[in-house]
């Protein structure tokens, strides 16, 4: 039923949505939507515009209920799970400076709070971990700066950093690079890397993979309503033709054949 990109990962998957049923009012997005993540891979999730691929995120996360099948986040059936600290989740335009008067460190720190609890303060190792989210995403140098006053990209990357100082072992990303400019979204695959490398999972919805291509190791096509393709993620047309590319794919031995999406 499902393809996975390498068989080195571990058995159990760190999500497992099967045969998702989802809609808004009457109207279904989802149909039979079946997917899984083992730990450590990178799934991209590609389609066209409106295809359901927040929604099934959504899903995953319990932001939407299901009216047809299962969800299971670290083997845990979604109605019991509780470690919310284990998962990252930055949506899609929230707009981390809108009316908010807080500095970038300000908002960083405030993904620890699941973390350490409301009630006590910040001990060495949230500042440590808040030190080094902002260090992954390249912003360290801008932490006593209000949110508002970054470009959109440097307010993105200001929101992953949230996520990954609360030292996640999931992390859910809806259109992490969609509007950044190009220095942050190359920021932004650095970070991930390092992520990756950790061992961390990440699922993402993605329009352009841009520098994320070397990360991914697996596509997902949702398209009317179900999954229309699970395995290799496409190669941008014209990509082999480069003179620069070196043919090394990081995680996908394998050259992975084209798909279209639309
Ligand atoms: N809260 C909601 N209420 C009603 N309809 C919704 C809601 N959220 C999404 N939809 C509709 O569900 C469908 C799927 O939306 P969704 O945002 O999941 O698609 P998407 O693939 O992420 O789209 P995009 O690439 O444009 O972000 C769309 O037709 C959208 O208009």
């Amino acid at each position: 039923m499902y393809v996975t990109a390498e068989p080195v990962f571990s058995a159990e998957p760190v999500v497992e949505i099967a045969h998702g049923v989802v809609g808004y009012a009457d109207r279904p997005v989802l149909r039979d939507v079946s997917l899984s993540a083992a730990a450590g891979e990178v799934v991209a999730i590609l389609g066209a515009n409106g295809s359901g691929k927040s929604t099934l995120i959504r899903a995953i996360l319990g932001l939407v209920p299901l009216r047809g099948g299962t969800v299971r986040l670290f083997g845990t059936p979604l109605k019991r799970f509780r470690q919310w600290r284990r998962v990252g989740y930055v949506p899609q335009r929230l707009g981390a400076g809108s009316g908010v008067p807080a500095t970038v460190g300000e908002v960083v720190a405030s993904g620890r709070l699941a973390r350490r609890g409301v009630l006590r303060p910040p001990g060495a190792a949230d500042r440590a971990a808040v030190t080094a989210a902002l260090t992954a995403v390249g912003l360290a140098e801008r932490a006593a700066e209000p949110v508002a006053t970054l470009s959109g990209g440097q307010q993105q990357r200001t929101l992953i950093a949230r996520a990954l100082a609360g030292e996640p072992e999931l992390l859910v990303l809806d259109e992490p690079t969609a509007g950044v400019d190009a220095s942050s979204q190359t920021a932004f695959a650095d970070a991930l890397r390092g992520f990756v490398d950790t061992g961390g999972t990440v699922l993402l919805v993605a329009h352009e993979l841009g520098p994320l291509q070397p990360l991914i190791n697996r596509a997902v096509v949702v398209h009317d309503g179900k999954i229309a393709h699970d395995g290799a993620a496409p190669v941008p047309a014209g990509h082999h033709a480069a003179p620069d590319h070196d043919h090394v794919h990081p995680h996908a031995p394998e050259e992975p054949p084209g798909v279209c999406l639309t």
